[in-house]
């Protein structure tokens, strides 16, 4: 009982996420259907919204700020292709110095929004060899190396209106989701850059050594990065779909003789190059995207 009452007074709690729902639902017009996290330097997604309403994360009760450069800080309702939706334009990452609660908490309230279905985008280095910069990878499953650990977002008492005590992770990515993005995918003509894989999620701030990289692909990772899977738990966890994409902004070092060295400046040039083909490639998905229930807005 007194855990319970720590956790609540620390603004995780069902009540906290209502409470935030609750004012952006008195505030913006739009009932989303899909929300859209955007990765490092893909925070132009959110601008081809259509009937913007934007917040400043520092204006919305109870919500965390951006502290990454290429990760503006503001949730902007409106249109995609007709779809009503919510775009993170920045997410939280854990080297950012959250908690793994309150990095993920945008997700219980994407929730209570009445979200169904929510498009994580992300920045990741290659370990797949077969990858090259540009790619744009489907991530089909995760690894989650720190929640082995138990640095998990759905430690602590279970409130059981989000979700279940021990929810499944084998079908954490929707098959069907995947499945229409790689039409929608072939259909753009991205087929030369579009692949799938599996996404291993580190604690940052610092990039892999070398014989980190080398673990991580010997683990069964086609792609590393420092978000996504949190966010895909907690999603899953309050019963919403999720579809994940890492954008391989950089080949993941390697080899002892390699010259390369990972860097953020890189992440945000490649995102910028790819910007416009991944804003078509999530609005068509959007607007592919069936919604299981009739939306009033
Ligand atoms: O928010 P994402 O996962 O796209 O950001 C990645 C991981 C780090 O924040 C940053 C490193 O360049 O890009
Ligand atoms: N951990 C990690 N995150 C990234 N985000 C973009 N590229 C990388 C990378 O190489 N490693």
């Amino acid at each position: 009982m007194h855990k319970r009452h720590v956790v609540c007074s620390r603004g995780y709690s069902y009540e906290d996420c209502q409470a935030t729902a609750d004012w952006l639902l008195a505030q913006a017009a739009v009932r989303p259907q899909v929300a859209i996290v955007c990765g490092s330097g893909m925070g132009g997604l959110a601008d081809t919204l259509k009937d913007q309403v934007a917040f400043n994360y520092k204006d919305i009760p109870n919500f965390p700020l951006s502290t990454v450069p290429g990760h503006a800080g503001r949730l902007v309702f409106g249109t995609l292709k007709g779809r009503p939706c919510v775009c993170m334009q920045g997410r939280f990452h854990l080297y950012e110095g959250y908690p793994v609660q309150k990095i993920t908490k945008p997700m219980r309230i994407f929730a209570l929004l009445g979200v169904e279905t929510v498009i994580l985008t992300n920045a990741a280095g290659g370990l797949n060899q077969d990858f090259k910069v540009g790619d744009i990878m489907i991530i089909k499953d995760h690894l989650n190396i720190a929640g082995f650990a138990g640095n998990h977002p759905l430690v602590g008492p279970n409130d059981d209106r989000f979700g279940v005590r021990f929810p499944c992770m084998s079908d954490a990515y929707d098959r069907d989701l995947q499945q229409l993005a790689l039409d929608v995918g072939q259909d753009l003509g991205y087929g030369d850059f579009l692949r799938d894989g599996v996404y291993c999620v580190v604690g940052g701030p610092s990039f892999e050594t070398i014989a980190e990289c080398r673990m991580l692909h010997k683990l069964g990772a086609d792609a590393v990065g420092m978000s996504t899977v949190h966010e895909t738990i907690v999603a899953r966890h309050c019963g919403m779909r999720v579809f994940a994409l890492s954008l391989i902004t950089n080949k993941a070092v390697m080899e002892y003789d390699s010259e390369e060295k990972a860097n953020h400046e890189e992440v945000l040039e490649t995102s910028r190059v790819r910007a416009s083909q991944l804003e078509k490639f999530v609005s068509n998905l959007v607007s592919r995207i069936k919604p299981s229930k009739l939306s009033n807005s």
